[in-house]
């Protein structure tokens, strides 16, 4: 029998008050698929001549669908302050005593608007530890994390959990409006002949990410002894979601491109929450040598090299960071 997203909470034996968040995070996804269902009729491509805290340009879609996701954490009540991408401090709600922090990238992979390609928005739920007006309060490691979530809003709309629980994956049912399970504790494959990278940055690259990519080129005739394939979609939920599907590793390694950074994804809101889902679905996570999720956050907009997905490539590019 399909089971909506509230049974399988209350099947997981999670709080009410995580119920409830999880439940108006999934309003808060439906509401952005239909804003982004519109495309050019709603201004849905159109870029804005403001940037975010990042310098990165930002659509108005961005800000509409951080708003659309704000109010729903309003709502719920359990909610006492919000990070988002799209603005630079965190936003604190009227309900100090609530028991959660999100930390979000409302809409993830947004310029892929432009060429209708598949966007999604992450979510990272935190506890409240009762420092509430301090922004320092949302530098808690990935581990602390009570649940993470994704959407993805491509052919269909998806929404993908964990609540420390394994990782889940719904459907949106268009008709009745419920995300309904579809995929149950996912596991990804240890082993894998499938890469994720942006090539283009490859002279940036560190020796360690040089070696490995050049070993899975090599295919048969080199060390690995076996042909790979590479995919690339510029949308870390799509790309994380391919991995959950049918496995292998996404890579965004550290690089000298920009020296001032790290990396080029976020930790609080692209790194941590995909790392929970990969790590509860068996896979690995690392910035090259220490797990995403024990990594003590400095700032809310850190930026770190991310390397995830099949565990045994995972230990593999560990090694090498090792060696290097
Ligand atoms: O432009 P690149 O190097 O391909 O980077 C793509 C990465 O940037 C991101 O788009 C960043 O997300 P935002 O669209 O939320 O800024 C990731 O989704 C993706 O993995
Ligand atoms: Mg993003
Ligand atoms: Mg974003």
């Amino acid at each position: 029998m399909s089971m909506k997203l509230n049974e399988y909470l209350s099947q997981a034996g999670s709080p009410q008050a995580l119920a409830s968040l999880c439940l108006c995070l999934a309003e808060a996804g439906k509401a952005i698929a239909t804003l982004i269902a519109q495309g050019a009729l709603k201004g849905v491509t159109e870029k804005m001549h403001s940037t975010n805290v990042q310098g990165e340009t930002q659509m108005q879609v961005d800000i509409l669908s951080h708003e659309l996701a704000l109010a729903q954490m309003v709502l719920s009540g359990v909610v006492a302050g919000v990070l988002s991408e799209e603005v630079d401090l965190p936003v604190w709600l009227d309900a100090a005593d609530a028991p959660f922090l999100v930390s979000m990238d409302p809409l993830d992979g947004s310029s892929n608007l432009a060429i209708n390609g598949v966007v999604g928005s992450i979510f990272s739920v935190l506890p409240n530890l009762g420092a509430s007006g301090d922004d320092a309060a949302f530098l808690q490691p990935g581990s602390a994390q009570l649940a993470a979530m994704y959407l993805m809003y491509g052919p269909a709309t998806l929404l993908v959990l964990t609540v420390g629980k394994g990782t889940q994956v719904f459907t949106l049912a268009s008709e009745s409006g419920d995300f309904v399970l579809t995929q149950s504790d996912v596991q990804i494959a240890a082993d894998t002949s499938e890469f994720a990278i942006n090539a283009s940055n490859q002279r940036y690259w560190q020796p360690a990410m040089q070696r490995y990519v050049d070993e899975c080129l090599q295919g048969v005739d080199g060390p690995r002894g076996r042909d790979f394939n590479m995919r690339w979609c510029a949308s870390m939920v799509m790309d994380v979601h391919r991995i959950l599907s049918r496995g292998g590793v996404f890579l965004y390694p550290r690089d000298c491109k920009q020296p001032v950074r790290a990396g080029r994804l976020r930790l609080l809101y692209e790194a941590n929450p995909m790392s929970l889902l990969v790590t509860q679905a068996g896979g690995g996570s690392i910035n090259g040598e220490q797990d995403v999720l024990s990594l003590q956050p400095e700032q809310c907009h850190q930026r770190v090299p991310v390397l995830l997905g099949a565990k045994n490539e995972i230990e593999r590019l560990r090694e090498y960071h090792r060696q290097a």
